[in-house]
């Protein structure tokens, strides 16, 4: 039966907990908006998911073809909002697994298109999905720090740039973030000119740190992998680590509400990041509920 009849194609993934729904469009047929996008990733009346990664020929998508000599697939990321953002993760990890799951790749080491560049994935035998997430960028001057409230609580925060925006905050217990219902506040705003993700962190030992995260366009999600990465370089710095100057890598485990994910920043300044990459279901979006032709098909 052709697909055109039955409904659209969908996955489901996780890594540590930062769920997604995957959509296969490989030749870039679908024109997503943010109010399908939102539906698709309710978790009551859609298929719910923190995040919806749509996988495109690189070749096939004005914003991949720059990228198309150097990856094949390029991750369109959306936010459960339906927001845009450059760089996931956690959704990178799980789009490299798709990809050879769905047999569109038989190279264990796999380059993905995102909107912040190229990122390479290296599946092992076990879920364990390794990425390089590039340099972490920390801005001088007047963004560098900001500050960010809970209720009554204010916290300093360190701006790190993942390819996406990270205020990092370390405080005495993850507690006191309380609900993280609504989105932190953060100050300056101008030192986020298009929102941010904020991560509060603790101390769980030598090089060994826990976190929660507020997601720019998700709210509170399980995991967060830009956001796990800005953390380790801000722990590290804070630390006295800087693995460019010093010469010599140094890694952390980070944890997340969702699990575990392991980071090291290398002696040339890129980040690596390990962990699960997990795909959980597949199946096919009922076209009473949501017709193909509301998304061009
Ligand atoms: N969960 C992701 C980050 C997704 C994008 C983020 N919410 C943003 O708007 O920048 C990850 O694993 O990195």
């Amino acid at each position: 039966m052709s697909t055109a009849l039955v409904g659209l194609p969908f996955l489901k993934g996780h890594g540590t907990e930062n769920d997604f729904v995957i959509l296969p469009d490989p030749l870039g047929d679908l024109s997503l908006s943010p109010a399908v996008v939102a539906r698709l990733c309710d978790r009551r009346a859609g298929v719910g998911g923190d995040g919806l990664l749509r996988v495109v020929r690189c070749d096939a998508l004005s914003e991949g073809r720059a990228l198309a000599d150097r990856a094949t697939w390029f991750m369109d990321y959306r936010n459960a909002d339906g927001s845009v953002a450059e760089m996931c993760g956690n959704g990178v990890r799980v789009f490299a697994r798709y990809l050879w799951h769905a047999g569109l790749t038989d190279d264990t080491e796999i380059a993905v298109g995102t909107r912040a560049g190229v990122r390479t994935a290296r599946l092992s035998a076990d879920d364990g999905v390794t990425v390089g997430m590039g340099r972490a960028e920390l801005p001088s001057g007047p963004g560098a720090t900001a500050a960010v409230t809970v209720g009554e609580r204010t916290w300093p925060a360190l701006h790190v740039d993942m390819g996406n925006p990270h205020a990092v905050a370390f405080v005495e217990d993850l507690g006191h973030a309380g609900a993280l219902l609504d989105a932190p506040g953060v100050a300056p705003a101008a030192a986020y000119p298009h929102g941010t993700n904020v991560e509060f962190v603790v101390d769980r030992g030598p090089a060994h740190v826990a976190l929660r995260v507020h997601e720019r366009g998700s709210g509170e999600t399980r995991s967060c992998g830009t956001g796990a990465c800005a953390v380790m370089v801000a722990a590290a710095r804070r630390d006295g680590h800087d693995p460019v100057a010093d010469g010599r890598a140094v890694t952390y485990t980070v944890d997340v509400p969702g699990g575990r994910l392991l980071i090291t920043e290398r002696a040339d300044g890129m980040v690596e990041m390990t962990g699960p990459a997990v795909i959980v279901a597949e199946g096919v979006i009922d076209r009473a509920w949501l017709d193909p032709a509301e998304l061009g098909r």
